[in-house]
């Protein structure tokens, strides 16, 4: 991500050697027995701080107008640091008012173009919660999370279901399984595969509720947790998705989905619940899958 932003970090090379020059222009060197060491660790703490704001900035986003924001307050506010560092260096004339304004000004403006560019950072990752309600839902922990689909994965819908098991909250379980992938993944190729395992998720992901919980199983399983769900209303989105997936031609022709709808019983705990489901799609295979693409 960082070497996307070559100009901004060639803008930050730039406007650090020319303060420099400038310093070293302005003013003169300090006597060794001058400089204030406690002084110049102070100073060289804020400006490594600095310089890591913008560094974190930059490492983390793409271009934007938010980064730009970021990246120019960040700058300003760095540029005053780096001449009241160089300052426990070099002392200037005092009839020369400009260095002390070139290094003070900086600072508040820099904040305040700073705090905008957060702002809208905080906007954004609103916007990015949002997006991501039917992907997580009490717990952050990326390591549970399928780098291919950016969906959870099983350990964290255990998570979740052994804390709704817990709750006594009905729920259901609905299940989708690839028939046949490993013969396309071999006709066709792994990326093609994956790029399917993907447009299944997206596609799955905007026909669910923002109260479901989609989590990729491992291979070609798809599960979602239904809160609040009887089974025949689960069954009743399951076939509607169905419905709506026939018509998805990434789906190829050799390739099938089967799907099936299971509800939580008293006493159930996630194992057993997911061994069950588990232990229903296996049983169908061979009995064709519920949905083929047309
Ligand atoms: N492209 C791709 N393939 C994967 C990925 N993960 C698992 N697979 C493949 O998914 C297939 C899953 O195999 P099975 O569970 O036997 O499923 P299947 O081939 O659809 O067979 P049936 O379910 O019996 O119809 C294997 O061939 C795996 O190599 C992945 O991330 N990408």
């Amino acid at each position: 991500m960082l070497m996307t932003h070559k100009y901004k970090l060639l803008a930050l090379l730039l406007a650090m050697t020319g303060l420099l020059t400038l310093a070293l222009d302005q003013g003169q060197l300090k006597p060794w027995g001058d400089l204030n060491w406690l002084d110049l660790v102070g100073e060289g703490c804020v400006l490594l701080v600095s310089l890591a704001w913008v560094y974190l900035a930059l490492a983390s986003r793409p271009h934007g107008r938010v980064t730009l924001l970021l990246f120019s307050g960040g700058l300003a506010f760095f540029c005053s640091c780096w001449l009241d560092f160089l300052d426990e260096f070099l002392r200037y004339p005092a009839d020369q008012p400009m260095m002390s304004w070139i290094e003070s000004l900086p600072a508040p403006l820099g904040l305040g173009v700073l705090t905008l560019g957060l702002w809208g950072w905080h906007r954004e990752q609103l916007a990015i919660n949002a997006q991501l309600k039917g992907r997580e839902q009490f717990f952050r922990e990326h390591q549970l999370v399928d780098p291919l689909t950016r969906l959870n994965t099983q350990p964290y819908l255990q998570l979740v279901l052994d804390r709704e098991l817990a709750l006594g909250k009905p729920l259901c379980l609905l299940a989708w399984d690839l028939e046949a992938f490993g013969l396309f993944n071999l006709r066709r190729g792994e990326l093609a595969g994956d790029r399917v395992l993907r447009e299944l998720a997206e596609f799955l992901l905007a026909g669910l509720r923002s109260e479901d919980l989609l989590c990729r199983l491992g291979g070609d399983r798809f599960v979602a947790l239904l809160p609040q769900t009887a089974l025949a209303e689960a069954e009743a989105i399951g076939q509607g998705l169905g419905r709506q997936l026939r018509q998805r031609n990434w789906l190829g022709d050799s390739l099938g989905v089967r799907s099936l709808a299971l509800a939580a019983q008293p006493g159930d705990n996630s194992d057993q619940l997911l061994g069950r489901l588990m232990h229903r799609l296996e049983s169908r295979k061979g009995l064709g899958p519920f949905v083929r693409s047309a």
